[in-house]
């Protein structure tokens, strides 16, 4: 709702009130338009101001509203009858203004901003446009090149740069509404005729074609086929091209197109799953409102290899005192200058505070005695880990969360080898991980609640989204990439190249198909668990190379790093590149002759596969795995899946994460397709659905939020 007050006799306050960031639910529009028409009644009241409670102006249009049935007055017009009122309206705008919030403050005649606020369009993150002027208004006030980068990207800008820009008239450091007070005060009276955005005329740059072009092309390389960026664009071309009422018109119209669209219903599923995984739970039942963290605040990071540099950056980064320790001396002096490296870039870049002297470098495992905290990030070798515990256990203090990197080996097999297996809980960073926002907080069974909540509220004072999972092979995110990873070499020995298994999967919006990913991180990382697991065999070119354990195996990935192409850091790998090190992915004719030699020497006849297979039988694999996650409580819900998948492997955000995709695609389709592929691949054993994936297919396809009452039934009965 919208509480009204009478300041200094003369002014009218209207306050937003719908915590936690004011949003414009009904209520609140409704309670604005009456105290408009209040404030406008009044003869004494001179001026208006509009605030929002509790130091934020307003977080914009109430997103919860958007999938149900639209009530109380719409925005349009609200922003009309306040741009069109004939006393002066002051924005008071502390803390957020943000999409419709932004909406309301360029409707009013003046906007005063607190200095540590910050201002932007965020709708395009969730499929949409600015839907009540604003693609209108923006750029009437700032320009059409301002308005465009505001717009397509989503960005905030800090009340400095909005002033610079020209959306707000002042900034303070004081309290942002009693200046606007004071301001309203003092423009009462004054003719408001040149106040009304809407009236301005649009600037017409001379290249204007040009900017547009260049907008386009620019949001269609970063947009991997999310259609609100190209959409933002169009409603902007509007505002230059068409008179403002007519442009309303566009808006709307563009608008429209969006709002029902599946990518905004995906982008704003993602929105609040992002938000749900900080309430996480565990198997056994503990949980974030009921667990405590503990206080940290000196940790210790252990091996400084491409994982332990990034780590250690993000802790430095933010605020731990850190001691990194390395025991190959050319390691640590070469660590030291890449850490250095990476805090000057982000000082540079991003504005963090640089850290040096918040680092402690040694290559002896002594020095972390006196630390709260330890991320253990040497080689993935389990005897290895497992020596390194035992040590950490011998020489930490007592009650010391001892956390492991690993990608994927048995967290209770590590904590065994403490004299506090409570204590050990696996932080995964993604690589890299001073970059990545990415953390799986891994909880073993003998996990304590306090060090599950200690690792995920680490996370977040990293800036990372910590997604809590239990410890399995792999975890979440690797377990679910190898039956991705299968199905494309299985493709493979069918008859498909890298080239066109890695283009259908970029055309559905992954940054990188998943041959350029095998390269880019190397084909060595995956031989090396193939070869512990005891999986590589000497025999790999015999009949029998095909099977391993009874199912389908496919050993190109083998006998590529048999002959040294790792990838990237080679320069050959599933594609060829002009020098060891290089970037540019280059179709390799090596490559085809291989495969086709492979094939006749194993019988297999290539064939033509379609686009559609290649999507199928990849994510439909992968999201196999997700719903036998669920199902063994790996997860705790389909949003922990969805948010390692977007944040961690480059899962298009505008299809909102393999499960909310399967539950797009519908689910009794995705099993119907499953057994498809099962029927003519028997021997693969990720192609055949899982009970819960059958159980929810045959349940009629609920709503992806109603799975987890599904789940949450007894395992036995699935
Ligand atoms: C605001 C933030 C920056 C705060 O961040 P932080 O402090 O970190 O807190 P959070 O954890 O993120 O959030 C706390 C809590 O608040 C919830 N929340 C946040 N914002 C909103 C919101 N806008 N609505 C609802 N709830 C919100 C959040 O979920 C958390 O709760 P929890 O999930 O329970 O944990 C940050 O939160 C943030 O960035 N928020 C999003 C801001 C944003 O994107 N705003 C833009 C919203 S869209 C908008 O404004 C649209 C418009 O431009 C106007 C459109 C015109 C409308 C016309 C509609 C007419 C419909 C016509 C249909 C046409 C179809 C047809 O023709 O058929
Ligand atoms: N590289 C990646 O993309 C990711 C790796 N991981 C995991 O992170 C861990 C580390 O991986 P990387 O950084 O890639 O390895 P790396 O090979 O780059 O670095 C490992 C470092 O540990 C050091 N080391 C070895 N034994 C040590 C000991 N006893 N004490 C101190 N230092 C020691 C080595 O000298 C080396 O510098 C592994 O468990 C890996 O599975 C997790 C996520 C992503």
């Amino acid at each position: 709702m919208a509480l009204y007050s009478r300041v200094s006799g003369s002014v009218g306050m209207i306050t937003l009130q719908n915590p936690p960031v004011n949003a414009l639910s009904a209520a609140v529009r409704q309670g604005i338009v009456d105290m408009m028409h209040r404030a406008l009644s009044e003869p004494e009241v001179k001026s208006v101001v509009i605030c929002g409670q509790n130091g934020k102006f307003c977080g914009g249009a109430d997103i919860r509203e958007f999938g149900a049935k639209m009530t109380g007055p719409p925005l349009v017009p609200m922003v009309h009858l306040i741009e069109a009122a004939s006393k002066p309206v002051v924005a008071a705008i502390e803390g957020i203004a943000l999409g419709g919030g932004l909406e309301l403050a360029l409707s009013c005649h003046y906007r005063i901003a607190h200095s540590k606020a910050t201002l932007g369009f965020p709708e395009v993150a969730l499929g949409l446009l600015p839907g009540a002027g604003g693609t209108q208004r923006l750029p009437r006030l700032i320009g059409v090149p301002a308005a465009l980068d505001l717009i397509t990207t989503g960005r905030h800008v800090t009340a400095a740069e909005a002033r610079q820009l020209g959306i707000v008239d002042e900034v303070t450091d004081l309290n942002a509404v009693d200046a606007a007070v004071k301001f309203a005060q003092s423009v009462t009276g004054k003719s408001l005729d040149a106040r009304r955005i809407s009236t301005y005329p649009c600037p017409r740059p001379p290249d204007l074609d040009a900017i547009f072009e260049r907008a386009m092309q620019q949001v269609r390389r970063s947009a991997r086929g999310a259609i609100a960026p190209g959409t933002c664009v169009q409603a902007v071309h509007a505002a230059v091209t068409l008179p403002y009422a007519k442009g309303m018109e566009r808006e709307r119209e563009l608008f429209s197109l969006l709002f029902t669209s599946g990518q905004a219903r995906a982008l704003q599923y993602y929105f609040f799953a992002q938000r749900a995984v900080s309430r996480w739970s565990t198997a056994n039942g503990a949980r974030w409102d009921t667990s405590k963290p503990r206080p940290v605040r000196k940790a210790a990071v252990i091996g400084l290899g491409t994982m332990g540099r990034g780590i250690t950056v993000s802790l430095a980064q933010a605020g731990f005192s850190v001691v990194a320790v390395e025991t190959q001396e050319q390691q640590l002096s070469e660590a030291k200058q890449a850490v250095s490296g990476m805090l000057e870039r982000g000082a540079k870049r991003r504005g963090v505070p640089l850290a040096h002297d918040k680092i402690k470098y040694s290559c002896s495992v002594q020095a972390v005695a006196d630390v709260d905290l330890v991320i253990e990030a040497v080689f993935e070798d389990m005897a290895l880990k497992k020596t390194v515990f035992q040590q950490l256990s011998a020489i930490c203090k007592p009650g010391v969360l001892l956390c492991t990197n690993t990608s994927g080996l048995d967290i209770d097999e590590l904590a065994s080898q403490t004299q506090s297996p409570e204590l050990v809980v696996g932080m995964h960073f993604f690589a890299p991980a001073h970059v990545m926002q990415l953390l799986e907080v891994v909880y073993g069974p003998r996990s304590s609640p306090e060090v599950v909540a200690t690792a995920m509220q680490m996370g977040k004072k990293m800036g990372k989204v910590s997604v809590a999972v239990g410890n399995c092979r792999g975890f979440v995110g690797n377990r679910m990439l190898k039956p991705y990873l299968e199905q494309a070499f299985f493709l493979l020995e069918e008859g498909a190249t890298p080239e066109q298994v890695d283009q259908v999967l970029e055309e559905f919006g992954f940054a990188m198909g998943v041959f350029k990913v095998s390269d880019l991180s190397g084909l060595d990382v995956g031989w090396k668990v193939r070869k512990s697991d005891g999986l590589v065999s000497p025999a790999s070119t015999g009949t029998s190379a095909r099977i391993r354990g009874g199912s389908r195996y496919s050993p190109l990935g083998d006998l590529l790093c048999e002959r040294g192409r790792f990838g990237q850091k080679t320069g050959r790998g599933w594609y060829q590149y002009d020098k060891p090190g290089g970037r540019v992915a280059k179709p390799d004719p090596w490559l085809h002759g291989f495969l086709e030699e492979y094939r006749a020497q194993h019988g297999l006849v290539a064939r033509h596969i379609d686009h559609q297979e290649v999507l199928e039988r990849c994510l439909y694999a992968l999201i196999n795995e997700g719903f036998q996650i669920l199902q063994d409580g790996i997860a705790a819900g389909p949003e922990d899946i969805d948010v390692i998948y977007v944040l961690g492997y480059g899962w298009p955000r505008h299809r909102g994460g393999p499960m909310f995709y399967a539950g797009q695609v519908g689910l009794d389709k995705v099993v119907e397709r499953l057994e498809h592929y099962q029927q003519i691949h028997p021997d693969v054993p990720g192609l055949q659905p899982c009970s819960l994936l059958r159980k929810l297919a045959a349940s009629g396809n609920p709503a992806i939020h109603k799975w987890r009452e599904v789940i949450q039934k007894p395992r036995s009965q699935l």
